[in-house]
């Protein structure tokens, strides 16, 4: 659940390492708006003194200097600040992506984060660039407020009435769209899923004109229309606000003079008055410009800590280095008790996988079969610590893995997944291996493509197959001692597919490899030692070669 106190400290926490500069900004910014009213009453002063004296020559100069020199140090200074913020804020979004727990993360889906990290941070950037505009106007505002009550504190009681009127009505535009805001928030966010869809989709798309029309005309189209209908009728909102505001302010106006006789005002009086009152409508305007952008930047604002709660059950630890040194002798992994489930959020039953036992031997090939939707990725993911167990514990050699030790547990995987992604750079430790790289793009028929080159391949525009021969060599290169395949051979050809199971596997395990294969391939489910079937997440069948033999035997 969302809590607003969050949102209040998420901006303080921003705002902490700055606070110093924002502090001093800020002030020299409002200084260099209040020095802009003092500069207003010494022209009016000048406008009707009977001789210009060089002491009023020199304030005049001092004061021009002192409000420009205000307005430029808070403006660049204020940019700083605003700049640090927008850093700071996407180094700890990408923190908190990098370290949030993985079944979260799947949850979350991928065009709500890109909403965040686009649309939303875009916003706050904005704003951010606002922020001593805003500290200007306002400070020039209050200057000359100030200013206009010494002058006559009748005259300002009219005209604070009308310029009330004016902000009032703007003030209630901005109560009225705020709900549109979060609407045009909402649509953005389709837009994004949308936008995934023209690109991710873009061969089915072509091959579909059913789907393609309503792409775009229902979704993408709706989505598109929904923000520019709602952010219109907010802009008409606005202006309607904005139109009343004038309205009020030159009505004040004009009630200033009519009533000059009746209140025998001074003209000098009168005319300086109004003067400042005409110079005051720029930074009011300004002020109240920003209103539709400040509301903006506070759904965004919120929309990134939401983001940030949600993920907040992070692995800190994940970021912090160094790790401890990966043991490359595994004797065991155990699975003790294990029992997951996805949460119920999607559909009527959610899958569970479990209470299961498993233990998978140092140096052993383990196959995972079983039909579509049984759990084997699910299985592995739970093996490689990638989804914390609800119930039961994962062991390694003979000790419980926990929270603490579940990342450097992480480190003696290497894995091709169904849904890889492919690195183009090679991380492996110390170079170890580099020299060898060659040998395996040879070994894996895909020299002929691809060159290393500057520590990455020089191409991963390859075939399907091909693109995972690649993923196969990152594997190669890091050397960890267990590594585990999803369905790594679906898309090699029959000839590479022979050479994955009964040339590269066994290969593997002579170097003393533990692998772990889920496998579709019934035709090669005797090159494991060991195989367990699962069935509707629990494991209905284990076979080892010895009690295949020996029923063979008879
Ligand atoms: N992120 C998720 N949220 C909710 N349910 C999920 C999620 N991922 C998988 N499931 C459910 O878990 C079940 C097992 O999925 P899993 O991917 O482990 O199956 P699998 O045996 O690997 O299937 P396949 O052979 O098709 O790859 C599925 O029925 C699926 O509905």
């Amino acid at each position: 659940m969302f809590d607003k106190r969050n949102l209040v400290f998420t901006a303080f926490s921003l705002l902490r390492p700055f606070w110093l500069i924002s502090l001093l900004s800020t002030l020299i910014g409002a200084l260099g708006g209040l020095t802009t009213a003092w500069l207003l009453a010494t022209i009016n002063q000048a406008l009707y003194a009977d001789a210009i004296e060089s002491s009023l020559a020199w304030i005049f100069a001092g004061l021009v200097v002192l409000k420009l020199v205000g307005e430029s140090t808070a403006n660049l200074s204020n940019g700083f600040v605003g700049q640090q913020i927008i850093a700071r804020l996407r180094k700890d979004l990408s923190d908190k992506i990098l370290t949030a727990p993985i079944d979260r993360l799947e949850r979350f889906q991928v065009h709500r984060l890109s909403a965040a990290l686009n649309h939303d941070l875009g916003l706050i950037s904005a704003f951010t660039f606002q922020v001593s505009t805003l500290a200007i106007s306002a400070s020039i505002v209050f200057g000359c407020i100030v200013y206009l009550l010494l002058l006559s504190p009748t005259l300002f009681l009219i005209a604070a009435a009308g310029i009330g009127a004016g902000a009032a009505a703007n003030l209630y535009a901005r109560h009225l769209t705020a709900k549109r805001v979060e609407r045009i928030r909402m649509a953005h966010e389709d837009l994004h899923k949308h936008f995934r869809c023209l690109t991710q989709g873009a061969k089915e798309l072509r091959l579909n004109r059913l789907r393609r029309s309503a792409l775009r005309e229902n979704q993408l189209g709706s989505a598109v229309n929904r923000i520019r209908d709602e952010t219109l009728s907010s802009t008409r909102i606005f202006m309607a606000a904005n139109t009343f505001a004038t309205l009020m302010f030159f009505a004040a106006i004009g009630l200033l003079i009519a009533l000059r006789f009746g209140l025998k005002l001074d003209k000098s009086v009168l005319s300086g008055f109004i003067l400042v009152l005409l110079f005051v409508k720029g930074p009011i305007d300004q002020i109240l410009s920003l209103l539709p952008l400040i509301g903006q930047a506070q759904v965004a604002f919120r929309k990134l800590v939401e983001l940030a709660t949600e993920f907040s059950n992070s692995e800190q630890y994940l970021l912090l280095e160094p790790q401890k040194p990966i043991s490359p002798i595994i004797t065991s992994i155990e699975l003790s008790g294990v029992l997951y489930a996805f949460p119920a959020e999607k559909g009527p039953s959610p899958f569970s996988l479990g209470p299961v036992d498993l233990t998978i031997k140092g140096g052993e090939i383990l196959f995972i079969v079983g039909e579509n939707g049984s759990g084997k990725t699910t299985l592995i993911k739970l093996i490689l610590g990638l989804y914390t167990p609800q119930e039961g514990a994962v062991l390694l050699n003979g000790e419980a893995v926990t929270t603490e030790t579940c990342d450097d547990y992480r480190q003696i995987f290497s894995t091709v997944f169904f849904d890889y992604y492919l690195f183009e750079d090679l991380a492996t430790p110390d170079g170890f291996g580099l020299e060898k790289v060659t040998t395996y793009l040879e070994k894996l028929d895909i020299a002929h493509k691809v060159r290393i080159e500057g520590g990455a391949f020089s191409t991963t525009d390859l075939s399907a197959g091909q693109r995972k021969r690649l993923a196969l060599i990152h594997c190669y290169l890091e050397n960890r001692p267990v590594l585990v395949f999803d369905e790594w051979a679906a898309e090699q050809d029959p000839t590479f597919r022979t050479i994955f199971y009964r040339e590269l596997l066994p290969d593997l395990k002579r170097q003393g490899k533990t692998l772990i294969v889920i496998s579709h391939d019934d035709r090669y489910f005797d090159a494991a030692d060991r195989l367990i079937r699962l069935k509707e997440g629990q494991i209905v069948e284990a076979w080892t070669e010895e009690s295949a033999a020996q029923a063979l035997r008879g």
